[in-house]
């Protein structure tokens, strides 16, 4: 089996506007394993469609070098593409015919066995739905039947452009739930978002571009770094402050969200929450010295970023700030 199911090296292209030339793709080096949900995560603009056009032969590079499955493309796609799976635009299916005789068109039209058309149905959890009229259909359904179109050759890589645009939350869930359970099933699965939260619930790895050049690459847990950093609520929050000081530790005020009103939903009020970095040392440590001065706390958190928040780090510390052009 092949380390990684696509493998780009210096990947770039360029369009010609009327306003000049337009860098899309700058030197990319790309690694998605071969194995797990892989997210290609950046902003509206940022290359990732372009990308995935170029490794899928519908748009020519205008330098770099690319594999998929371990085959060069665009000179070799011919021989990988019937193992490779692609939603990149709306699927054109018979708004008058069923989900199931949409599949079995396709299906004869590729030379396949009908049994593909159950197994696919059933993998996108679409069977009770299957005699429905496509044009019957929730856009979580129609997304979910041209994911299913794309599992009819059994493919080995599974590219999916933003699967979840135009989704409401309950659609979006489906998605998610459908490309964690295709990843688990041994599908290498390449999926691009703009919504970096939403995809680092499913993604085992992701490489993370802004305008056209990767900022980052690797498994999420190693992306999302070691978590140091505790939330601690408590009634007397300058009190503790100045006990942890006294620990040798780094404390300051929980800066409130954005919009938020001081309220956090199920962990109540963060009024008065602090963010303690207690360095090498582990949470009960920070719990026993707050006790210790009769300051138990309420809550006693681990912080982890989230990949936008890591984004957000690395545009600014690429001076991409803003992100999409
Ligand atoms: N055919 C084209 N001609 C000119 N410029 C283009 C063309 N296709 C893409 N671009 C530009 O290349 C850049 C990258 O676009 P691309 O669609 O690849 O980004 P993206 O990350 O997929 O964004 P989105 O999430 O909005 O689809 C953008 O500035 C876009 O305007």
């Amino acid at each position: 089996m092949v380390e990684h199911a696509v493998e780009t090296r210096g990947l770039s292209k360029t369009f010609r506007t009327r306003h000049g030339v337009r860098t899309a793709v700058d030197g990319l080096d790309l690694l998605v394993p071969a194995t797990g949900v892989h997210g290609f995560l950046g902003p509206n603009g940022s290359g990732k469609t372009t990308t995935i056009r170029l490794l899928l032969g519908l748009a020519r590079a205008s330098a770099g070098e690319m594999r998929v499955l371990g085959r060069p493309v665009p000179q070799e796609l011919p021989d990988v593409i019937g193992r490779v799976g692609a939603v990149v635009e709306s699927p054109k299916f018979s708004p008058t015919f069923t989900g199931r005789q949409n599949l079995d068109l396709l299906a004869r039209a590729g030379g396949l066995p009908r049994t593909r058309v159950d197994r696919a149905l059933e993998q996108v959890g679409m069977s009770e739905r299957a005699g429905d009229r496509y044009q019957a259909y929730s856009l979580g359904m129609k997304q979910r039947l041209a994911i299913a179109a794309t599992l009819l050759k059994d493919p080995a890589l599974l590219v999916l452009d933003e699967p979840t645009n135009g989704l409401d939350p309950a659609g979006i869930r489906e998605i998610r739930e459908l490309v964690r359970s295709l990843g688990e099933g041994g599908v290498a699965v390449l999926v691009s978002s703009h919504i970096l939260a939403e995809v680092q619930q499913v993604c085992t790895s992701a490489s993370i571009v802004g305008r056209g050049r990767l900022l980052a690459q690797g498994p999420v847990e190693s992306l999302l770094g070691a978590s140091t950093t505790y939330r601690v609520r408590v009634a007397d929050p300058a009190a503790a402050r100045a006990v942890l000081e006294r620990a040798g530790w780094t404390v300051r005020p929980e800066p409130a969200a954005p919009g938020s009103t001081g309220s956090t939903g199920s962990t109540g009020s963060t009024a008065g929450a602090l963010v303690v970095d207690p360095g090498p040392e582990p949470a009960h440590r920070v719990a026993q010295v707050l006790g210790e001065a009769g300051l138990w706390p309420d809550e006693l958190t681990p912080l982890r970023p989230d990949l936008e928040s890591v984004f957000l780090d690395l545009t600014a510390e690429h001076g991409l700030a803003g992100g999409a052009r």
